[in-house]
C-alpha cells in the first residue's frame, strides 16, 4: 500500500471514530430512556427489516423494559409497554402526550393536514373531535342501534347462504352500519364493491402516512432539496390522487343533494346543513373519509379475529353458547336487553380485543412539550408509541397470554373468574387518554349484537385438513388474521328457520342501496 492510500484510510477511520464518539456523547447528553444501540446518523432504521413494527417493539420491550427509546435517523422514538406508563403519561400528563408526530411532510401532502388521526393536538383537532363526538359519543351512539340490530340479522342470513364468504360478510356488516348512519345507504351483498375498496384504500393510505414510511421522514435534511431532486413529493401527491377521489364521490354527491333537497336523513347531510360547523371543503372531505375508514375496517378486522378464535378455542365458545341458550332460550334471537345477563359473552368480547388486538400499537402519539419521566428526558416532538401489543402479550399482566381465556375479564365475584388475570379488568385495544377511540361505544355495540347472534345461530369449526395459518393480513395500523377457512353451520334446523324468518322484517327505515354510487365510482377507477 503506498503512503497516500494508507493516509486516506487512517483519515476515514479517524472521521468514523469521531462521528461515533459524538453520537454516543450526544445520546448521553440527551439522557433518553435506555434502548437498543443504533448506528450514527441512521439510528435503528436497519433493525426493522423483515419484521413487523409491533412484533419487533414487543421483542425489545422484553429486553429493555417497559419504557425504552430508539432512534430513527435523527428522531427519538419512545415506546411505552406497561399500564403504569400509559397511566402516568397518556392519562395524567395527557396535555403533553396527545399530539401526533410532526416529522412527516410527506404525510401532510397526502392528508392535506386535514385527517384527525394524524392531527396535532390543538384547536383544529378539538373542532374535529367535537363534531365526531356529536356523532359517536355514548348517548349519540344509541342512534346506531336499529342499524346494528337489522344488519346483524342480514349477516346471519348471508352466513347461512354463503358460509365461506365470512371474511367479506363481516366487512359488509360493519361497512353497512357505518354507511347507514353516515350516508343513509347500505350494502346488500357480502361482495359489495365499496367495503372491499375501503379496505384497499385504507392500506394504501396508512402504508404511506405512518411515521417512517419515507426515508425523508427520518432524515429531514433531505426535505430541503428542491422538487426536481425530491421525487418523493410527487409520489405523495400521487398517493392522495389514488385515494381521495373515491371519498370525494360521497362528499360531492351529498353536497349536491343537500343543495337540491333530495338528501336522505344522515350524519353527513346534517353536518353539511349545519351552518355552525367551521370546516373547510378539504376538511369535510377528509372527515368523511376518516369516519368511513375508521368505522369500517377496525370492526370488520376484529370480527375476522372472532372467527379465528372460535376455530381455535371451541370450549370457550361452547361456554358462551350455553350462557346464551340459558338466558335467551331457543325461540328468539339475542337482543340488547340480554346483554347485562351475559357476562361470559361480554368477557369473550374483551378477551378478543386482548388476544388479537386489531390495532396492536393503537396509533402513534407525539409530545407537544418536553418532559422528564423516571429521571429520563423525553424531548418535545418525540414520537411516543403506545405498545398495546406488549401489554396484551405480557404474562405479568395476563397470565398465559397466548391462551384465549374470557375468565380473566369476569367480575372477580363470579366463581368462574381467574383471580388477578387482567389489570383491573381492562384491555387497551381502543387506546387511552385524550386520543382514545371516539368510536368505541359504537364498535362495542356492533360487536355484541352480531357476535351474540352468530353464537346463538351457528357452530364455527375448523375445515378438515386446513388449520388457520399463523400470521397477519393488513398493514399498519390495522392487522387482521391471515386469510383462513372454517365451517359455519347452523346449530340446528330450527335456528336456520329463525334466521330465514327474521332476515327481512323490521327494517329501521327505507335505506338507499349503495349501488346508487356504482356508476360514479366506476368513472374514477
Ligand atoms: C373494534 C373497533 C375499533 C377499534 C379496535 C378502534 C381502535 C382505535 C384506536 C386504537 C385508536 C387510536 C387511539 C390513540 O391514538 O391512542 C382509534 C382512533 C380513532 N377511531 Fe377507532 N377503533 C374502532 C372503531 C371505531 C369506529 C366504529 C369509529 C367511527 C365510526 C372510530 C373512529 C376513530 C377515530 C375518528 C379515531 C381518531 C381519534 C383521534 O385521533 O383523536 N373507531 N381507534
Amino acid at each position: 500500500m503506498d503512503t497516500s492510500n494508507s493516509k486516506f484510510t487512517i483519515y476515514i477511520l479517524f472521521s468514523l471514530l469521531i462521528i461515533f464518539v459524538l453520537y454516543i456523547a450526544s445520546n448521553i447528553a440527551r439522557n433518553l430512556p435506555n434502548g437498543p444501540p443504533g448506528l450514527p446518523i441512521f439510528g435503528n432504521i436497519f433493525d426493522f427489516r423483515g419484521s413487523l413494527l409491533h412484533v419487533k417493539l414487543t421483542e425489545w420491550s422484553q429486553q429493555y423494559g417497559d419504557v425504552f427509546a430508539y432512534k430513527m435517523g435523527q428522531s427519538s422514538v419512545i415506546v411505552l409497554n406497561s399500564p403504569e406508563s400509559f397511566n402516568d403519561l397518556f392519562i395524567k400528563k395527557g396535555q403533553k402526550y396527545s399530539s401526533r408526530p410532526r416529522a412527516s411532510n410527506q404525510a401532510t401532502l397526502i392528508t392535506e393536514g386535514a385527517r384527525i388521526v394524524n392531527m396535532q393536538y390543538g384547536d383544529l383537532w378539538r373542532e374535529h373531535r367535537k363534531i365526531i363526538h356529536g356523532f359517536l359519543g355514548m348517548q349519540n351512539a344509541k342512534i346506531f342501534l336499529p342499524y346494528q340490530e337489522y344488519e346483524s340479522r342480514r349477516t346471519l342470513k348471508h352466513l347461512l347462504d354463503e358460509p365461506d364468504a365470512f371474511f367479506q360478510e363481516v366487512a359488509r356488516y360493519s361497512g353497512s352500519v357505518t354507511f347507514s348512519m353516515l350516508m343513509g345507504c347500505r350494502f346488500d351483498r357480502s361482495d359489495a364493491f365499496i367495503p372491499q375498496q375501503i379496505g384497499k384504500k385504507m392500506q394504501n393510505f396508512f402504508t404511506h402516512i405512518r411515521p417512517g414510511a419515507w426515508l425523508v421522514d427520518w432524515i429531514p435534511i433531505l426535505d430541503y432539496l428542491p422538487d426536481a431532486l425530491a421525487p418523493w413529493r410527487k409520489q405523495a401527491v400521487e398517493i392522495r390522487r389514488q385515494i381521495m377521489p373515491f371519498y370525494l364521490v360521497f362528499y360531492e354527491q351529498m353536497k349536491e343533494r343537500v343543495r337540491n333537497g333530495t338528501a336522505p336523513d344522515c350524519f353527513v347531510a346534517r353536518v353539511l346543513q349545519n351552518e355552525g360547523t367551521k370546516l373547510s371543503e378539504t376538511e369535510y372531505a377528509h372527515l368523511i373519509a376518516e369516519l368511513i375508514t375508521a368505522g369500517t375496517e377496525t370492526t370488520a378486522t376484529t370480527l375476522q379475529w372472532f372467527f379465528k378464535a372460535a376455530v381455535l378455542f371451541p370450549e370457550q365458545m361452547k361456554h358462551a353458547q350455553k350462557e346464551i341458550d340459558r338466558v335467551v332460550g331457543r325461540n328468539r334471537l339475542p337482543n340488547w336487553e340480554d346483554r347485562e345477563k351475559l357476562p361470559y359473552l361480554n368477557a369473550v368480547i374483551n378477551e378478543l380485543h386482548r388476544w388479537a388486538t386489531a390495532t396492536p400499537l393503537a396509533f402513534i402519539h407525539a409530545t407537544s412539550e418536553a418532559d422528564v419521566y423516571r429521571g429520563k428526558s423525553i424531548p418535545k416532538g418525540a414520537t411516543v408509541i403506545p405498545n398495546v401489543n406488549a401489554i396484551h402479550k405480557n404474562s405479568q399482566y395476563y397470565p398465559e397470554p397466548d391462551k384465549f381465556m374470557p375468565e380473566r375479564f369476569l367480575d372477580p365475584r363470579d366463581p368462574r373468574s381467574s383471580p388477578g388475570a387482567s389489570p383491573g379488568g381492562q384491555h387497551f385495544a381502543f387506546g387511552v387518554g385524550r386520543r382514545e377511540c371516539p368510536g368505541r361505544h359504537v364498535a362495542d355495540a356492533s360487536l355484541y349484537i352480531v357476535m351474540s347472534r352468530i353464537l346463538w345461530a351457528f357452530d364455527i369449526t375448523p375445515k378438515p385438513n386446513s388449520p388457520p395459518p399463523d400470521g397477519y393480513s393488513g398493514a399498519f395500523p390495522v392487522f387482521g388474521p391471515a386469510v383462513f377457512q372454517c365451517a359455519v353451520k347452523p346449530r340446528n334446523e330450527a335456528a336456520a328457520q329463525m334466521i330465514r324468518e327474521r332476515a327481512e322484517v323490521d327494517r329501521p327505515k327505507e335505506m338507499e342501496d349503495s349501488s346508487i354510487y356504482d356508476e360514479l365510482l366506476a368513472k374514477i377507477q
